[in-house]
């Protein structure tokens, strides 16, 4: 696999008119983190759905986990991919019970629901259950979670399969302060953590960046601002030409922070 886990070079995806992205080379290797970030409409969820498997480009190459999209079986990439998103929360039913939704995924993100699950994959769940602060609610339905419950269980979801690839697709929405800054400090623990997959995570705002994240890919309009280490590319002048207003920037060398000048 030479390490890297995913690669994109001159990633287009196009529908009608609309050049949804346009021209992106972007590299993970697999001992990276990386944000995504971007305002409203710039590309950041067709660009994880690519690497989820779930889209294809109009043109361009896309390898992840040394396999080449259109040219192998993505069902059996699938499995190593953990991926959260509000399109994957969408797809739940209501009435799921959150310890069978998490152990169900045990085959993938997308089980079917027909696997027979053993004791070790029940108790992998609840473990992961555990160290996302919802085990519990292992026996509530989904359907009656709030938001930051709902986004704490789906995380667990997507790493009951011990993924080679995480992304998760804005992890952070529609979570209070207390929630977000939970969220985020356990997101920096799985960053720090050598045998946690390489990551990739969606955001609109650079305080929902986790610590020992490594890596920014800044988005504006379907084309790649910057990418690269996160000290080389989280400057000033690149997110103002990301967001389109002049952004002061600051870190105090565990996070970061964004306003306008
Ligand atoms: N089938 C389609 N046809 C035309 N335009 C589309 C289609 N699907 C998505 N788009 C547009 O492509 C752009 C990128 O969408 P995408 O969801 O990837 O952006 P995003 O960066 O994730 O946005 P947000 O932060 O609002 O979630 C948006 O302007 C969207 O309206």
């Amino acid at each position: 696999m030479n390490g890297h886990v995913l690669r994109m070079s001159g990633v287009g995806v196009r529908r009608g008119r609309a050049e949804l992205l346009d021209g992106v080379d972007w590299t993970v290797e697999e001992d990276e983190r990386w944000v995504v970030i971007g305002p409203n409409g710039a590309g950041k969820t067709t660009l994880l759905r690519i690497a989820a498997t779930q889209l294809h480009p109009t043109r361009g190459t896309v390898d992840v986990l040394g396999e080449r999209l259109g040219g192998s079986d993505v069902f059996e990439l699938r499995p190593l991919i953990g991926f959260a998103s509000s399109a994957v929360a969408g797809r739940i039913e209501d009435d799921s019970v959150v310890r069978e939704l998490v152990v169900s995924a045990a085959y993938g993100y997308l089980g079917s629901g027909k696997e027979q699950y053993g004791t070790p994959d029940h108790a992998r769940a609840r473990a992961l259950l555990a160290r996302w602060g919802a085990v519990q609610l292992e026996d509530r339905r989904f359907g009656t979670l709030s938001e930051g419950e709902r986004k704490r269980v789906l995380i667990a979801r997507s790493l009951m399969a011990d993924p080679e690839l995480l992304l998760l697709d804005e992890p952070a929405a529609g979570l209070d302060l207390g929630g977000r800054e939970d969220l985020v400090r356990r997101l920096g623990r799985l960053a720090g953590d050598e045998a946690a997959p390489a990551m990739v995570v969606v955001t609109h705002h650079v305080e929902e960046i986790p610590p020992g994240f490594t890596h920014a890919l800044l988005l504006r309009g379907g084309g790649v601002v910057a990418a690269g280490p996160l000290e080389d590319v989280m400057t000033a002048d690149n997110l103002s030409a990301t967001f389109g207003l002049e952004l002061k920037v600051e870190n105090d060398g565990d996070r970061w922070s964004a306003r306008a000048v």
